[in-house]
């Protein structure tokens, strides 16, 4: 059995996470950590019977006490790296959902897995449809350098661009590379109103809605024609396959993977 530890576990993904870990026949619970339902039971999250394992805000007295292998991480950007860098300094090998970290904080997590010879995996999306998504927008980006990412979500998400979309336009760039997309003399008329602007040129637009989960479009544009390729999460279940597929594949590596799909297709 793996010993899993979930970090955020009160959060969206947390529970879908919870549920995950309880289901699955080789992994087990040992830590349950979330700022605020401190010492609860973490079955309560679920209205379900105790699971005897106790709610904390300690994370690192949680990874050393607990024996666990993984840590899931699904919190916010502001703790994210902070959690990793605890989890690798435990001997605890991170499975990191969390998006929004930044480059520094990315290099920083990379030289520590490397010098604890530890694996770590940061997925920004690890629904299979996303990942497809992502892999035939970098194939149409050979033909169609012309192109734009408009991503929707639910409207309690912190940072945006997501990280699906900065990963489809770091993938999309790859192709294409830098691009004046557009008229050079565009002007905004209102801030923001193209859009982000990518380092490459490449535009991505964020809407926040409630009733979204997770969507994600990338248009892209030629004479005469256009090419969406499409992604909807319309369940929060449609990452769990992708984290338990991490939790087993962190065991077996070094250093840190960014992207699923590294994992998956050739
Ligand atoms: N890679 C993927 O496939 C996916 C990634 N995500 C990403 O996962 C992250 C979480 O999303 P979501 O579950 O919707 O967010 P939520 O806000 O619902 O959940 C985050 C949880 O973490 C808690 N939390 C915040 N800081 C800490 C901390 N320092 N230690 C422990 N717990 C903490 C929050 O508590 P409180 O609410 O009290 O602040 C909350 O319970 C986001 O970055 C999102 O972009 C989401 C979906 C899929
Ligand atoms: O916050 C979310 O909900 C999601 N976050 C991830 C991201 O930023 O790409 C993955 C998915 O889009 C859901």
């Amino acid at each position: 059995m793996i010993k899993v530890a979930i970090s955020g576990v009160a959060g969206r993904m947390g529970l879908e996470v919870l549920k995950t870990v309880l289901a699955a026949e080789d992994t087990d619970l040992c830590a349950a950590i979330d700022i605020y339902n401190e010492g609860l039971d973490a079955g309560s999250l679920l209205g379900g019977e105790p699971l005897g394992v106790k709610i904390t805000s300690n994370l690192a007295e949680a990874l050393a006490t607990s024996g666990a292998e993984v840590m899931v991480d699904f919190t916010g950007p502001s703790s994210v790296t902070a959690n990793v860098v605890a989890a690798l300094n435990a001997g605890v090998r991170p499975v990191v959902g969390t998006t929004g970290m930044s480059p520094e904080d990315f290099d920083k997590v990379s030289k520590l897995a490397e010098k604890m010879r530890l694996g770590c995996i940061i997925a920004p999306n690890f629904a299979i449809g996303a990942l497809l998504m992502i892999k035939f927008a970098a194939e149409a980006a050979k033909y169609f350098p012309n192109v734009e990412i408009i991503e929707k979500h639910h409207d309690q998400k912190i940072d945006a661009p997501s990280g699906t979309a900065i990963k489809t336009a770091e993938k999309i760039l790859e192709q294409r590379g830098d691009f004046q997309q557009g008229l050079e003399l565009e002007e905004e008329k209102i801030t923001g109103a193209r859009g982000g602007k990518m380092p490459g040129g490449l535009r991505i637009h964020s809407v926040r809605l409630p009733g979204y989960v997770a969507h994600q479009e990338v248009i892209f544009g030629g004479v005469g024609q256009t090419l969406t390729i499409k992604h909807d999460s319309i369940a929060r279940e449609s990452f769990m396959p992708g984290v338990l597929t991490a939790i087993r594949a962190v065991l077996r590596l070094e250093g840190v993977v960014y992207g699923l799909e590294n994992l998956l297709f050739e």
